[in-house]
């Protein structure tokens, strides 16, 4: 039978673990905040924004919020970010993406300090986590890894495949997965738009990740019997979320895989009260266990 990884079951158990985490930070008078920035009018990213806003109030992390308006410059982005660095009671700073055109999107993001960039997009972060150090895991490669972990899977010695080289998860993801960490040890093969035989490389795979953002990607014909499937796609095809592997096709195949919605999103969004929880702990110097 091929299991489904629940990514909303797993993202909730992580939050009843982290809401402990919490408890102890309260104990040492220490409440976690995050605060989200959002600079957009899409529908789409005031839907995101809100639901993480939502997700820190209900495991009691306060949640601060920015709108800078979309018509704005990135020096006043860049304000509102230095204001945050500032503040004590902000333990997170997360810079809502994609930011309009005329921002200069790459300056903004470094401009959060790297001890409150709880996304981990600051390169100080990016380059703690090549090194093998990482401080803040970014959200979706780490939530990727707990459904690993959650599912049984052993990374250890595994082949593993990463479809997508993106700065947001292939890159980090196939770094994490080569780590010599108990949650790594992988033999990781990273594709993109260029690889020459996508198919013979996912065939060869005990888990593919499939974060390349082209709807339905991957089907069954591609894996081998028996893998691990995680997709990390989040395409909208006529209204609806649709990921990057064929779900139907590829569960014939696969061993487990995760379902689009219902997979890596919640889970993207669990870590990232891991990070901000993890950043309270640093910045306040109480060293709360985390899950
Ligand atoms: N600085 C920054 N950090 C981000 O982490 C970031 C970002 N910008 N920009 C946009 C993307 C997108 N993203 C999602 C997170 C969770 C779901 C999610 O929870 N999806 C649910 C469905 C939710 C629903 O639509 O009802 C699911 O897959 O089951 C989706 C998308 C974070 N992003």
């Amino acid at each position: 039978m091929t299991e489904i990884i629940d990514g909303d079951a797993v993202a909730a158990s992580l939050r009843e673990e982290l809401a402990e985490s919490i408890e102890e930070l309260a104990d040492a008078g220490v409440q976690p905040g995050l605060a989200t920035v959002l600079m957009s009018d899409d529908p789409a990213s005031e839907t995101y924004v809100s639901m993480k806003r939502e997700d820190c109030r209900e495991v009691g992390i306060e949640d601060f919020h920015r709108d800078v308006d979309s018509g704005a410059d990135t020096e006043e982005l860049m304000a509102v970010v230095a204001d945050l660095n500032e503040r004590a009671d902000v333990h997170g700073v997360l810079v809502q993406t994609p930011l309009p055109d005329q921002v200069d999107s790459e300056r903004a993001l470094r401009s959060v300090t790297p001890l409150k960039d709880v996304d981990g997009f600051h390169p100080e972060n990016v380059g703690r986590l090549v090194r093998g150090d990482p401080r803040y895991r970014p959200c979706t490669p780490h939530g990727v890894q707990k459904l690993l972990d959650a599912a049984g899977v052993e990374t250890e010695g595994a082949d593993a495949v990463v479809v997508g080289r993106s700065n947001l998860v292939g890159k980090p993801l196939a770094n994490l997965l080569l780590r010599k960490a108990p949650d790594g040890n992988a033999t990781v093969t990273v594709c993109h738009s260029r690889t020459d035989d996508l198919a013979e490389k996912t065939r060869g795979a005990d888990i593919v990740v499939a974060a390349a953002g082209v709807p339905e990607l991957i089907d069954g014909s591609m894996l081998a019997e028996g893998a691990t499937v995680i997709d990390v796609g989040y395409n909208h095809v006529d209204g609806e979320a649709v990921g990057d592997v064929a779900f139907e096709s590829a569960r014939e195949t696969a061993g487990a895989i995760t379902p689009v919605p219902g997979g890596v999103g919640p889970m993207t969004r669990a870590m990232l009260l891991y990070n901000t929880v993890k950043a309270a702990s640093i910045q306040s110097g109480t060293d709360v266990s985390l899950p």
